[in-house]
């Protein structure tokens, strides 16, 4: 019989609005027993440092080196990651002890997979000491080694949830609108095929940052009261991304955020909205065929003019859309789910990347595992 273990999976994804936290019971196979969630949002000093983060690793080649103020924020990151887990713990009354691994995947701060180079800052080793408790991280890393676009990952767990509840001859594609978008197909007979799909959140949340200093657009409703502004949103779906037989994984910086002046604060959302359901729907062009269902998860979930716009392209090419929580999900919870799943996945030395994922050339394993001193 499988080992089934106690994982807290942490993300702190590409919006670098906080860290989110999930418990799983798994095997790492089909069994997956969801516990609870907490997110632990960043403050706005924070989130600065982690941009300078991003400016700082701008240039790097080597995805080890930490020029001095980069190792500070990776080890301010670190910290943050233990006092989340703690908060954790302490809400749902959980001793350390219950808890086997974590599973830490870090911030990404450079994501270059023409070049072979992705770099997520987070120290496993310093987690593991300050937590007591073993840490799988850096689970990106060997799938580039073996010719993977690094991204997306979480299509191993999209998977496994999918075999528990799709029904006989449909097929599941679901949708995370992050700061970037992915989609992961499973099809009829358990195919699965994934990619990023574009851009999700991060230009929205720039433009509305620079235009008001608020951080996102609040359920879409700056966008709801603007129009869609043709050529600029050609110009963004117009990009060299959205062609050809490969699918790359997308770098945050990957697309220019909308200059001042270009458009009206209201006008720039929605065109910005309608380019992250278009670009979902463009991407999704080269699924093996039209999903029957997306199943949409991520922050972007809660855009209602996004979501608008992505039932409605959807709708016409036969797809129903479906909130995570209409699923029976929690869409806040899945990436950090997730990164438990393949915590226990990489201690069982089990595939964490498929060729159908990210282009590795065989399934491959992954991540670095690092022990408290007991
Ligand atoms: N209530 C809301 N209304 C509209 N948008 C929201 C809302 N809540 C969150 N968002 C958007 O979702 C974003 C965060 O989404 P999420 O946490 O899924 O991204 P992430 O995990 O950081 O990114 P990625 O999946 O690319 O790593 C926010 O930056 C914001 O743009
Ligand atoms: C390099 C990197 O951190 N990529 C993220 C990013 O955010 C969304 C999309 O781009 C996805 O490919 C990936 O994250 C998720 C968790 C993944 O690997 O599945």
């Amino acid at each position: 019989m499988d080992i089934v273990r106690t994982a807290i999976g942490l993300m702190s994804g590409t919006s670098m609005d906080g860290i989110d936290v999930a418990l799983l019971r798994t095997d790492g196979r089909g069994f997956i027993e969801r516990g609870p969630f907490l997110g632990v949002p960043y403050d706005g000093g924070f989130r600065e440092r982690l941009k300078r983060g991003l400016d700082l690793a701008r240039p790097l080649t080597d995805r080890t080196a930490r020029p001095d103020e980069l190792r500070d924020i990776e080890i301010e990151l670190t910290e943050r990651h233990v006092d989340a887990v703690t908060a954790f713990l302490d809400k749902f009354s959980l001793s350390r002890d219950e808890i086997d691994l974590l599973g830490f995947h870090g911030q990404t701060v450079l994501h270059r997979p023409d070049d072979a180079l992705t770099i997520q800052i987070g120290d496993g080793a310093l987690l593991a000491q300050r937590t007591g408790i073993s840490v799988v991280y850096d689970m990106r890393a060997n799938d580039m080694v073996h010719g993977g676009q690094g991204a997306p990952l979480v299509p191993a767990y999209h998977a496994a949830l999918a075999g528990r509840f799709q029904k006989e001859g449909q097929t599941t594609c679901f949708v995370n609108i992050g700061g970037i978008s992915n989609l992961t197909y499973i099809g009829a007979e358990g195919r699965i095929a994934a990619f990023d799909s574009g851009p999700g959140n991060t230009l929205i949340d720039q433009w509305v940052e620079m235009q008001t200093g608020k951080t996102y657009d609040p359920g879409g409703e700056i966008a709801g009261r603007g129009k869609v502004m043709p050529d600029i949103a050609a110009r963004y779906l117009g990009s060299p991304f959205f062609q050809g037989n490969i699918r790359r994984s997308l770098d945050r910086g990957d697309f220019k955020p909308l200059a001042d002046g270009e458009a009206s604060l209201e006008d720039g959302a929605r065109t910005l909205a309608y380019v992250a359901a278009a670009s979902i729907v463009k991407s999704a062009g080269y699924l093996p065929e039209s999903p029957s269902v997306y199943i949409v998860c991520g922050g972007g979930r809660l855009n209602g003019t996004i979501m608008a716009e992505f039932a409605d392209m959807a709708g016409k090419k036969g797809s129903t859309v479906m909130s995570a929580e209409q699923a029976g999900f929690d869409g806040d919870a899945m990436e950090a789910e997730a990164w438990a799943y393949l915590a226990v996945r990489s201690l069982e030395g089990l595939p964490l990347t498929y060729p159908g994922t990210t282009g590795v050339s065989q399934p491959v394993t992954g991540g670095v595992v690092a022990e408290p001193a007991r």
